[in-house]
């Protein structure tokens, strides 16, 4: 049995999980997290522990893992609970800056635990990740956009999916230059363009767009549903319990389970 924590209970992807480990008999539900404003309160049939308790939360309900999704400022103080209290982490939460996220592998290395951190647990996405590295070494004189499109409500842009793939391709083109949307006079150079889209109930689509002389191709991931990920974290959160100390991709946790 592998106990969990989960910070982010009552959002979006924090009640899904709730239901995925409700449906899992490996998995137990030991302390939901959100912010409530009191102490504990029970919504629906779950109990809910106050953001600002973690710390205690965490001594008390003892999990094995704790998951993250939430915004980066309250993963930040997450972690660091986490950390304090030598408990394994799942990180889904994106839109960290470079040094919070410089301040999280420091955590993460001093207390010596275990954690997965992707800004994408869907086993699609994770393939995905690989068709655009193999497309890009043969199409290294195309140009490439990144497109992603989500729901009205996601707070970070562009996505940490869009992010991830772009260093990708960063990595495999050698190009430095990212240009964010254009407008007015600019002329495309040697750059990859990323555009964020924000409407509706949209869950998450990803696309790569090569376009060379007489043809393009698409390379395109759209999510129908957030199990997608949540199934994905539950999967790193089985596996991060055994893994050793530092911080895992999710291609590790999909390579060896
Ligand atoms: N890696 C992946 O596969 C995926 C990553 N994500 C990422 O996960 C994150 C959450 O997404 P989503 O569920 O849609 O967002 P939601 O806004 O629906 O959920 C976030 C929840 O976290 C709560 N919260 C805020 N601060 C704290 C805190 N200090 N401690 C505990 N809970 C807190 C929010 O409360 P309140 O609303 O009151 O502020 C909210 O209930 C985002 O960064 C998103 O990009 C999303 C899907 C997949
Ligand atoms: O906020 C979301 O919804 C999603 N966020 C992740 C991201 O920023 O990449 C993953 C997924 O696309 C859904």
């Amino acid at each position: 049995m592998t106990d969990v924590a989960l910070t982010g209970a009552k959002g979006r992807m924090g009640s899904l999980i709730i239901d995925e480990i409700r449906s899992s008999p490996d998995l137990k539900l030991v302390a939901a997290i959100d912010i409530i404003g009191i102490g504990d309160r029970v919504l629906g049939d779950v109990c809910v522990s106050d953001a600002r308790d973690v710390q205690r939360v965490l001594r008390e309900s003892r999990p094995d893992v704790l998951i993250d999704f939430t915004v980066p400022s309250a993963a930040l103080e997450n972690i660091h609970a986490a950390a304090d209290t030598g408990v394994a982490l799942v990180v889904g939460t994106t839109g960290f800056s470079e040094e919070q996220l410089s301040i999280i592998e420091e955590m993460i290395k001093s207390a010596g635990i275990a954690a997965v951190i992707s800004p994408n647990f869907s086993l699609g996405v994770n393939v995905f990740w690989k068709l655009v590295e193999m497309a890009a070494r043969s199409l290294s004189d195309y140009d490439v956009e990144v497109i992603e499109a989500h729901h009205r409500k996601k707070k970070d842009a562009p996505s940490g999916t869009a992010m991830r793939t772009v260093e990708i391709l960063s990595r495999s083109l050698g190009i430095e230059d990212v240009r964010h949307g254009r407008e007015g006079m600019c002329e495309r150079g040697r750059e990859i363009g990323v555009h964020a889209v924000r409407a509706g109930d949209i869950v998450g689509d990803h696309t790569v767009l090569f376009a060379g002389p007489g043809e393009r191709i698409e390379i395109k991931h759209q999510a129908h549903s957030r199990s997608a990920f949540a199934r994905g974290a539950l999967r790193a959160a089985r596996w991060v319990v055994k893994a050793p100390p530092g911080i895992h991709s999710m291609e590790e946790v999909l390579a060896s389970s």
